[in-house]
């Protein structure tokens, strides 16, 4: 019997999702811990009649963890966990959760199941054998055994039937078709999919392509930007003209009415299996609808969301993919950076699927006055909301200064630990010098060096006072903008997680120039501010490795606490399942336990890679930048004033 199954699907979590401690990312952005046990397990001694791989473990031992997991088990199954041979038997180990197809279950099994139940994000599944017998040798022969490496697999017996799969887990369409979405099956050929794929194989297109983070990517006609999502139709594509294999395609595409022109450009998108696509809406004043998706080469499930709906629709190679009306200007789309995906196979029910390679070739039709007029002002860059010097201010009020008033205790009592290299630069200060924390929060960078001379500020009278009473610190309250103080006056100023408040670049400007001011000549300056870019190297900050409740721009005000969001719609809600689609944006504070919890919404203004060097180069005289990094999710620069 094979107990190594599925290698394939191992390997490839191995390589693209298996996270520091054995984590596996989820397909909602979140981890589980694939096995909690496997360090002190392998620490441990081997008892009599085990082994430590392949075969089973001490039976004691195993008994307790195989107790501890069914009985976890049955609380989520809601169904009782039996000591004698059932029909129906549970197996901790292979399952949705980690891409193992029903198929390969079976062939752990001799005999093998009849069938076999599986559930989104769950480490088990179920299985019935025709004699309880048979279940009885599956337990003998899988509890205890790694299951490839990475776990060890548990089986019980259960003493009624286990659920029912949840179509909704796996289906095709979640809560129906987004309107407007219309998918085309075999709409090329085989031998043109081969011609296309002869052609634009992405390894030959040297130095023609873009790698990103989690895809490769090649524009047609015009250059795709990714930081401004939108193409400059003033600047044609280096490689303008569409390549020949694709001409079948545009002219059917105009042949059978699915485009009232001929599209001018096209993105070639290839991914590797546990690649994918953030969740996004293609920009609306560039591009008139449809937008049209090409897949070759690989199925992939594509999901779309309109805030609480989700649609996971399942684009099978050579099928085009049409997204008008809702579907092309309310719905995100997105692919998620997974080896497998998880769908409903008519003959295998819920089960899930190995990735493969895919290229897509999306099709784009420019809009001459490059104006929207849909009915989604809120996902609608022609017709959203800005932030302007006039409402810069009270916005801050709104969105940063009471959101901190509200949240102040809960806040305070998430942030304990300085961050190392914070810690350094303030501990690394002599001792008669003056340091000044603009934002200071809670107070925590402040009497890092014993009793020296320190002034903290912020905005938040529920902070500040906190200050007062922990740490009995001097703090005053005073905007980043407006600090009360004579120029040339402390030996050192921090601003840490401040400027990211600030929503004009005027005013991040500002805030800049009287850090410089405070500042005397040949002091130093530390800044942090968040990045847009939360991941580094294929390592998630701590702020995007955490779960996130459902937000979203559209269920606004349905959950959160302040009235005043409907003034800005125009801001989106920022989840965690994916990067900074924008740099300004309302990022969740979830305040209190989880059925009673508050959401307040914060203003942040992410920055790209180098912006926050780009400020400070405009108000400070070179050379004046010391260092520059990122940390944690953030950008964070030091610079010094010079002498005067
Ligand atoms: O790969 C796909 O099918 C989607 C690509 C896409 O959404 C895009 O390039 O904007
Ligand atoms: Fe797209
Ligand atoms: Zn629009």
């Amino acid at each position: 019997m094979d107990l190594v199954p599925n290698l394939q699907v191992f390997e490839a979590l191995g390589g693209a999702l298996l996270g520091a401690g054995g984590r596996v990312l989820l397909r909602n952005g979140g981890f589980i811990q694939l096995d909690m046990e496997l360090e002190r397990r392998q620490a441990e001694p081997v008892e009599e009649g085990g082994s430590n791989k392949g075969g089973p473990r001490g039976t004691k031992k195993l008994s307790r963890k195989e107790h501890k997991m069914m009985n976890v088990i049955a609380k989520q199954m809601n169904v009782e966990i039996s000591q004698r041979p059932s029909e129906w038997a549970v197996i901790w180990g292979p399952s949705l959760s980690t891409g193992t197809p029903k198929r390969d279950l079976k062939k752990m099994c001799d005999p093998p199941p009849v069938e076999i139940r599986q559930y989104e994000n769950k480490m088990f599944s179920a299985m019935r054998f025709l004699d309880p017998a048979h279940a009885a040798i599956a337990k003998a022969d899988l509890s205890g055994r790694d299951f490839a490496e990475l776990q060890t697999m548990y089986v019980g017996f259960l003493g009624g039937e286990p659920p029912l799969e949840s179509i909704e887990a796996a289906s095709p369409f979640k809560v129906g078709l987004p309107e407007g979405l219309e998918l085309i099956p075999e709409f090329i050929s085989e031998e043109e999919e081969e011609n296309i794929l002869k052609t634009l194989v992405p390894e030959d297109l040297n130095g023609l392509g873009q790698s990103l983070k989690r895809r490769w990517v090649r524009h047609f006609g015009f250059d795709f930007d990714y930081d401004t999502n939108n193409v400059d139709t003033t600047k044609p594509s280096a490689y303008a003209e569409f390549p020949k294999c694709v001409s079948p395609v545009v002219e059917r595409l105009v042949e059978k009415n699915i485009v009232r022109k001929k599209p001018e450009q096209i993105t070639l998108n290839h991914y590797l299996p546990g690649q994918g696509i953030p969740p996004h809406v293609d920009t609306h004043s560039p591009f008139e609808e449809p937008i049209l998706s090409l897949s070759l080469k690989g199925s992939v499930v594509m999901d779309f969301r309109d805030g609480i709906r989700h649609s996971a629709i399942i684009l099978p190679r050579r099928s085009l993919l049409v997204m008008k009306g809702e579907s092309r200007f309310l719905w995100t789309h997105g692919i998620a950076n997974r080896t497998f995906d998880v769908l409903l196979d008519v003959d295998e029910g819920v089960t899930a699927r190995p990735r493969e390679p895919r290229l897509s070739l999306t099709f784009r039709l420019l809009k001459e006055n490059k104006v929207c007029n849909c009915r989604f002002p809120f996902m609608c860059d022609s017709q959203k909301g800005k932030i302007t010097s006039e409402n810069a201010s009270n916005l801050e009020d709104n969105l940063v200064h009471q959101v901190y008033e509200d949240i102040a205790q809960h806040f305070s009592s998430t942030r304990h630990t300085p961050w190392p290299k914070i810690k350094e630069f303030v501990q690394n200060l002599g001792q008669s010098d003056v340091l000044l924390d603009v934002g200071c929060g809670n107070g925590k960078y402040l009497q890092l060096r014993g009793s020296c001379c320190e002034v903290g500020t912020d905005m938040s009278t529920g902070l500040l006072s906190i200050c007062r009473s922990t740490k009995n610190a001097e703090v005053l309250k005073s905007n980043c903008l407006m600090l009360p103080f004579k120029n040339n006056t402390f030996d050192a100023i921090i601003c840490i997680a401040v400027l990211h408040h600030l929503s004009t670049k005027e005013r991040r400007l500002q805030a800049v120039n009287e850090i410089f001011r405070t500042l005397r000549p040949g002091g130093q300056a530390l800044i942090y501010v968040w990045a847009k870019n939360q991941e580094v190297d294929e390592t998630k900050s701590v702020y995007a490795q955490k779960q996130d409740v459902k937000t979203t721009s559209n269920d606004l005000a349905a959950d959160s606490k302040q009235d005043i969001l409907k003034n800005y719609t125009f801001l989106p809600v920022h989840n965690r399942e994916s990067d900074f689609p924008h740099n300004d944006m309302l990022v969740p504070w979830i305040k209190g336990s989880t059925d009673k919890s508050e959401v307040h919404h914060r203003f942040y203004h992410v920055f790209n890679q180098g912006e926050l060097e780009d400020l400070i180069l405009e108000i400070v005289p070179q050379p004046s930048i010391i260092d520059s990094y990122y940390d944690q999710g953030n950008w964070c620069a030091r610079f010094q004033k010079t002498h005067v």
